[in-house]
């Protein structure tokens, strides 16, 4: 540098000064006198520019892409060569020194992190010693710098597995396109390597918040080549010995997105394929995971404005399946729910707590309401309601923090006759917006905000460990931890195509979290789930002959109202039983009669009464007193064991009655029968008629579902929706129980403009 600034100053002495110079001289001198070299480098960048296009002319026309085939080597590209080859050179040399010496990597890394205010100059710097680094930290990296990644990754057009189409037999990916990667092909190759398919790890910064550049927050994050996160650990103010020492860290992704990234671009990279194959029989899932505020409910929901992934794929899954429609049927049906304290709830149907069972489809939660859905309207108005139960509320580090879990699962069920055998696959997608994982200090410290955050906690604790026990491939992975792992169990060692968006913010005063964040997704990239075949395909073979077809039509329907009068059967004994232990429950002077529709809260407290009131007064009446109570509660515990029973059978029921009207319902369409009245007249409970029953009962105030009748008023009342947050609305601020919490349901009324005044839910609003 000393010499080239001898040469300007020179060159501006040698010069002599005239007052016809005209500006543009003037201005070209200053240039020289910034750049000397600036003139050289354009010409340089244009001659690359034209030989590229030549090269890609030429190759599209032969089919051959190296240089040496097609013998046409311009001179600045031999210049470049050069000097890439020299840079090479030196690169290697720096990489052996650092490795070498690591207080004279340490050194190296002072200039790698220039940051916010990086010149062109600057930048040229870093993007050599990245690459420096970047072959010591990440042996992944020649694969990232591999001629042609940087093209294919910055058009950010195709989607990360469209370009991986090499592996797409082997690791079950589906939807690729012929077009390769140099990169992308090697992450294919590696998913070849190991049997199953690699979660596919993403990281998206989001931007600067005016309250981080109020607080005079740096950026610590830098990505380049939509790939390499870059890191840089600045120096505390009143750290004085290290004041002018940065530390970096490195990390290598699928792909990365910076903070412009728009959601469009986020969901085609991500999510897109995996919609393709939920709808060819696959499992997919979709996870957020990062601190909080980092933009996890960002990139899943968003705003009315830019929707998220969760809108965007089932705008897709309709579209997809409306351009299909020529080709089978198609039914979507999708469930939400919520961890939240680690209890499980319905969003869609909210009311007791759910149990998670293991069964052959997997992990599933008994009792979640499955709703059938048919236009993308429809499974917006079930998103927007299933997010206004969602517990949310703000905290110092995020306005509208979630403080549970959230997973969409969308089943999407495709059936066709294939001549003359009914084909069925069925491809789940579950799309899960984790809570943030937070210190205590960054939320708050009240006491329920704390325990929230200690759930939160725990659960992403438990995630961890699974993640560490899946890539060390222990036997036993503790996903029965908490309850979001076990749900996770299908998405991290399943039979699912697994994907991962890590949210980072770029301030450095979430360093600490991004660290912890990029170092867990950088483990995540380890896993391998079991790969995703398409689940197996059921088939019934229909009959020929029309009399066989009304023969098996007959013989489905006599095992529908068997089903049905066994439900019946069940709805009485339980009925019968609900009699007995109120007629067995004590006298109305001890229970009051409003104990009777009581929550099991309530009941709870009653006991205690009793049994405190027979330690204290001992007498003989109070000692059958208390034995009856004894008998009553044993008597309780017995009908809520047969209800629980009862309400099982009555969902298996209900399933399977569904599934067989629709079987018959296609019978018939197919091959034109037509039942009788009295049979048509029996098929009545198929799951619209039940919904539209229900929805009647509702109108007349009749609680007909026992979630209906165990709903409180309070869990609502506290629930903001996200929606309305980023909609504008100020929350405003009751007393709720002595303590202050911000409710939106005053706001609620005036919530302009929400998701349902978009045009495709206006429709929908107008009907209601
Ligand atoms: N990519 C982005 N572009 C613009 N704004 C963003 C982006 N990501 C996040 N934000 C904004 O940052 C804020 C926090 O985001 P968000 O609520 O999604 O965080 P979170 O990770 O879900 O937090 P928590 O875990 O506490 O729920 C929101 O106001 C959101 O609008």
């Amino acid at each position: 540098m000393p010499v080239s600034t001898r040469s300007q100053i020179s060159i501006g002495r040698n010069e002599p000064a005239s007052a016809d110079h005209d500006r543009e001289g003037q201005r070209a001198r200053a240039r020289l006198l910034r750049d000397p070299h600036h003139g050289l480098r354009e010409k340089m960048r244009a001659l690359t520019l034209l030989y590229e296009q030549h090269r890609s002319q030429l190759a599209s026309r032969t089919g051959s892409a190296d240089p040496r085939v097609l013998g046409t080597h311009h001179p600045s590209v031999e210049l470049a060569d050069s000097s890439r080859r020299r840079r090479q050179q030196e690169q290697e040399k720096q990489g052996e020194e650092d490795e070498r010496d690591p207080i004279q990597k340490e050194n190296a890394n002072r200039g790698l992190f220039p940051m916010a205010d990086a010149t062109k100059e600057n930048q040229e710097v870093w993007d050599q010693n990245r690459m420096a680094v970047n072959s010591a930290a990440c042996p992944k990296k020649a694969v990232a710098t591999a001629p042609g990644v940087g093209r294919a990754a910055t058009t950010g057009k195709l989607s990360l597995r469209e370009l991986i189409s090499d592996g797409a037999q082997s690791d079950g990916w589906v939807g690729r396109s012929k077009v390769g990667g140099d990169q992308l092909g090697a992450v294919a190759a590696e998913n070849r390597e190991a049997p199953g398919s690699r979660i596919l790890v993403f990281v998206r910064l989001r931007p600067m918040a005016k309250k981080e550049k109020d607080a005079g927050s740096r950026c610590c994050v830098k990505i380049v080549n939509r790939k390499d996160v870059y890191l840089t650990e600045f120096a505390s103010e009143t750290d004085y010995l290290r004041l002018k020492r940065v530390r970096g860290r490195h990390f290598c992704f699928d792909s990365s997105f910076p903070d412009s990234t728009p959601q469009q671009e986020v969901y085609a990279t991500t999510t897109a394929d995996l919609v393709e194959g939920v709808l060819q029989g696959r499992n997919g899932s979709v996870f957020c995971y990062g601190a909080t505020g980092a933009g996890k409910t960002y990139t899943m929901l968003g705003t009315v404005e830019n929707p998220g992934v969760m809108v965007l794929a089932i705008k897709d899954l309709f579209s997809k399946i409306r351009q299909r429609s020529y080709d089978g049927d198609h039914s979507v049906q999708l469930s939400y729910l919520e961890v939240y304290n680690e209890t499980v709830r319905d969003l869609l149907s909210p009311g007791r707590p759910l149990v998670l069972r293991e069964d052959k489809q997997g992990i599933v939660a008994a009792g979640l309401t499955q709703y059938r859905a048919y236009t993308t309207d429809e499974v917006m108005t079930l998103l927007q309601q299933g997010n206004q139960n969602r517990t949310t509320e703000p905290t110092r580090a995020n306005e509208t923090s979630s403080r549970s879990h959230a997973i969409l699962q969308v089943v999407a069920e495709y059936k066709c006759n294939d001549s003359g055998t009914i084909v069925r696959r069925i491809g789940k997608l579950s799309l899960i917006d984790l809570a943030g994982s937070e210190r205590a200090l960054a939320t708050d410290q009240r006491t329920q905000r704390s325990i929230e955050g200690a759930n939160i906690n725990r659960s992403l604790l438990a995630l961890s460990s699974c993640i560490n026990a899946l890539v060390e491939g222990k036997k036993h992975i503790p996903f029965r931890n908490s309850k979001l792992t076990q749900l996770l169990k299908d998405s991290l060692g399943g039979q699912c195509n697994t994907v991962m968006i890590a949210n980072i913010s770029p301030s450095n005063l979430s360093f600490g979290e991004t660290q912890n964040t990029l170092h867990w997704a950088d483990r995540a990239k380890e896993i391998r789930t079991k790969g995703c075949a398409a689940n197996e395909e059921s088939s019934i073979q229909v009959p020929d002959s029309e009399v066989d077809q009304a023969k098996l039509i007959l013989e489905l329907q006599k095992e529908n109202s068997e089903l049905r009068q066994q439900l019946v059967r069940h709805q009485q004994k339980m009925l019968t039983i609900q009699a007995q232990s109120l007629a067995a429950s004590p006298a109305p002077s001890i229970a009051p009669p409003s104990s009777v529709l009581s929550t099991p809260c309530s009941t709870q407290r009653k006991v205690k009464r009793s049994i405190l009131s027979a330690n204290c007064f001992s007498t003989p009446e109070s000692k059958n007193r208390a034995n009856d109570d004894t008998v009553v509660q044993g008597l309780k515990k017995t009908v809520k064991a047969l209800k629980d029973e009862i309400e099982k059978l009555k969902k298996e029921h209900v399933l399977q009655l569904k599934q067989k009207d629709d079987f018959i319902r296609d019978l018939i369409t197919k091959y034109g029968l037509k039942p009788s009245e009295g049979q048509r007249e029996k098929r009545v409970g198929t799951r619209s008629s039940l919904r539209r029953g229900e929805k009647s009962a509702a109108e007349t105030g009749e609680l007909k579902s026992p979630n209906h009748r165990f709903t409180s008023p309070v869990p609502t009342a506290k629930k903001r929706s996200f929606w309305d947050i980023t909609t504008g609305n100020s929350p405003s601020v009751v007393a709720l129980n002595g303590r202050k919490t911000r409710s939106h349901v005053a706001a609620e009324a005036h919530a302009t403009p929400s998701m349902l005044l978009q045009p495709g839910f206006a429709r929908h609003h107008l009907k209601n």
